[in-house]
């Protein structure tokens, strides 16, 4: 049996719990329950701050955890990144009052910055060569210039509104974040051999995320030009139509080029296009 160390409750909790769920693994109690087994895969959750997450992960307490990048880079604790798994994304950034004029790292020279990321922060600092007081905080990080607590500050951004609502401006960015699976560097082969299955699920799960399939009926005297702007994983599939001179053409497109291509498709004569949502896909 696997153990996977997950967030009790916060940013992390909901996609985690539905990227669980799309890769087939039922979970019964949640939330209340810190523990929860896994009805059809062996597979245990255990619910924790994400704070915990990487040393659970690296004592190996737990055998893998979901957790944000900017708290594992944080931690710096010895466990391995299993699969970036593309949601949650944000920035750790300093940003300082929105008046201030900016010069460069420099200007962070003998300040006063509030985070609750001082490790990644002082790497940073050292990096530039900039001496600074960190301020550590645990909450509330972007009212700290505010009331004469810090010069700027170093917090997570994603729409970057909390920094509007409290008159501050992002400088610099100093890491992107996304959730990542990491997992316990000593794993018996019993337990990779769990993990290579739930792997196996996972990446299902995500190369169908940004696929969608198409149908549409297309005239036969146009097929070929047809199929040419189609990528498709292999060569679509054609099927005869009861109509005399038309089939129906199936095939895989992916969400970046699909309105590109769904227009060319349609100048060239192809009608009733229908788009699926593909719930996993197995290269
Ligand atoms: N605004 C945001 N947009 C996208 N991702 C975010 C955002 N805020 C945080 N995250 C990501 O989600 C993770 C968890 O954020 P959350 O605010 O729930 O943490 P927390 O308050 O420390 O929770 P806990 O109670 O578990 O310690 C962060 O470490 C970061 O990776
Ligand atoms: O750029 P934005 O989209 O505004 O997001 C950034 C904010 O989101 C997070 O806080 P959260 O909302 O999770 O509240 P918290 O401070 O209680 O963790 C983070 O700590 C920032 O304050
Ligand atoms: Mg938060």
């Amino acid at each position: 049996m696997l153990r996977i160390a997950v967030q009790a409750k916060g940013r992390l909790f909901d996609e985690t719990m539905s990227f669980l769920e799309e890769s087939d693994i039922k979970l019964s109690a949640t939330k209340r329950t810190l523990l929860v087994q896994s009805s059809n895969f062996p597979l245990e959750v255990l619910f924790l701050r994400d704070d915990d997450i990487p040393q659970t992960v690296a004592t190996g307490v737990a055998d893998l955890g979901i957790v944000g990048e900017n708290e594992f880079m944080e931690k710096a604790e010895d466990a391995e990144i299993v699969k970036r798994l593309g949601f949650s994304k944000c920035r750790l950034s300093l940003a300082l009052p929105k008046d201030i004029e900016y010069t460069g790292p420099q200007w962070f020279e003998g300040k006063k910055i509030a985070t609750s990321y001082p490790g990644i922060l002082s790497r940073y600092l050292k990096e530039q060569g900039v001496r600074a007081e960190i301020h550590v905080i645990t909450g509330s990080v972007e009212v700290s210039p505010g009331i004469g607590l810090a010069d700027a500050i170093f917090d997570i951004v994603s729409s970057g509104s909390t920094l509007v609502s409290n008159r501050l401006k992002e400088v610099e960015v100093v890491m992107k974040s996304e959730a990542l699976l990491i997992g316990n560097k000593n794993m018996s082969e019993e337990k990779k051999e769990i993990l290579d299955e739930l792997l196996f699920r996972m990446n299902a799960v995500k190369t169908a995320e940004d696929k969608k399939y198409v149908l549409m009926n297309a005239p036969k005297d146009r097929l070929d030009e047809i199929i040419a702007v189609l990528p498709g994983m292999k060569s679509p599939t054609v099927m005869p139509l009861a109509q005399e001179g038309w089939c129906s053409v199936h095939t895989v497109l992916d969400e970046k080029c699909f309105w590109e291509i769904i227009g060319k498709l349609k100048a060239l004569g192809a009608e009733g296009i229908l788009v699926l949502p593909i719930e996993k896909m197995i290269l």
